[in-house]
């Protein structure tokens, strides 16, 4: 099994369990994420739902270059990149917090994922970026719409985006991008971060959500995120983002 789905005192938690390929989401991570959302959504004993990745390499380094570089062409890479985007944004529209905890790096569409949350917890010394840039491609599973729409600044977006670097966690939580820094063990931080709400009752977190959905719903999200996957489809197929795989991939051959 690539993933695991698992309650957790009064939440649920998605880890994705790959390590040996630093978490690269493949098209059965998809899945399983898919479910578990689903799963989320119908379960009201629920308080909260984390997403996390398994060994302190890489919470996740986006998408699996190996199994995705042999989609070549607009055409192919576009399901591959909705399929997911749709996932993301069903996600961040859940009646509960969801929460990206960041045990290790997330780079590319694991810097989405992190941001299609409402919270990132990230460890001291993990780095985080959305290096699609390098690849010549732009973020395509809604990341960059997600981030536009919750942040409060539009510079220090656009700056993260376009810099396409991996940034330190300090960096990352003076941007506002970052919820709080934590040393050690990631789930005694989650514990830290949810005992606050759990002295509250769920039905006023449900009601809270309800607000931030409304709110990102009104921004026009979701037909932003289907912009931005048709924008990425398009930069996906020209050969200077094939040859940038191809290094990658190649590095230590
Ligand atoms: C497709 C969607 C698109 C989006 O919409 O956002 C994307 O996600 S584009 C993908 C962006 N990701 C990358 O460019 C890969 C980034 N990976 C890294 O920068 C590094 O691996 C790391 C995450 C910083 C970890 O570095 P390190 O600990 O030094 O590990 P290695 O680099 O040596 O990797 C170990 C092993 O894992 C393989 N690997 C890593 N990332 C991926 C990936 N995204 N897809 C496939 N395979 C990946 C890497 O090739 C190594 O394999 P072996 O050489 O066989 O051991």
């Amino acid at each position: 099994m690539v993933y695991r789905f698992e309650k957790r005192g009064s939440g649920a938690v998605f880890t994705i369990d790959r390590p040996e390929k630093r978490n690269a989401i493949n098209e059965e991570v998809m899945d399983g994420l898919s479910a578990a959302v689903e799963a989320v959504k119908e379960d009201e004993s629920l308080r909260y739902f984390a997403v996390t990745g398994e060994g302190q390499s890489a919470f996740c380094s986006g998408g699996d270059l190996s199994e995705f570089h042999k989609l070549r062409t607009e055409e192919e890479a576009a399901p591959m990149l909705g399929k997911m985007a749709d996932i993301l944004l069903r996600m961040s529209l859940l009646p509960v917090p969801v929460i990206a905890l960041i045990d290790g790096h997330a780079v590319g569409g694991g810097c989405e994922i992190a941001t299609a949350c409402d919270f990132r917890l990230v460890r001291e010394g993990v780095k985080c970026g959305f290096i699609q840039g390098t690849l010549a491609i732009t973020t395509g599973w809604g990341g960059a719409s997600h981030l536009l729409t919750k942040s409060g600044r539009q510079d220090t977006a656009l700056r993260m985006l376009t810099e396409a670097r991996p940034m330190e966690a300090r960096e990352l939580l003076e941007s506002g991008w970052a919820t709080v820094l934590f040393p050690g063990d990631k789930f005694e931080a989650l514990d830290r971060f949810v005992e606050p709400m759990e002295r509250v009752h769920p039905s006023v977190h449900r009601a809270y959500k309800k607000a931030a959905v409304r709110r990102l719903l009104s921004a026009g999200l979701s037909g932003q995120v289907r912009e931005e996957v048709a924008a990425c489809a398009r930069l996906w197929e020209a050969d200077v983002h094939h040859e940038a795989v191809d290094r990658f991939l190649n590095k230590k051959k």
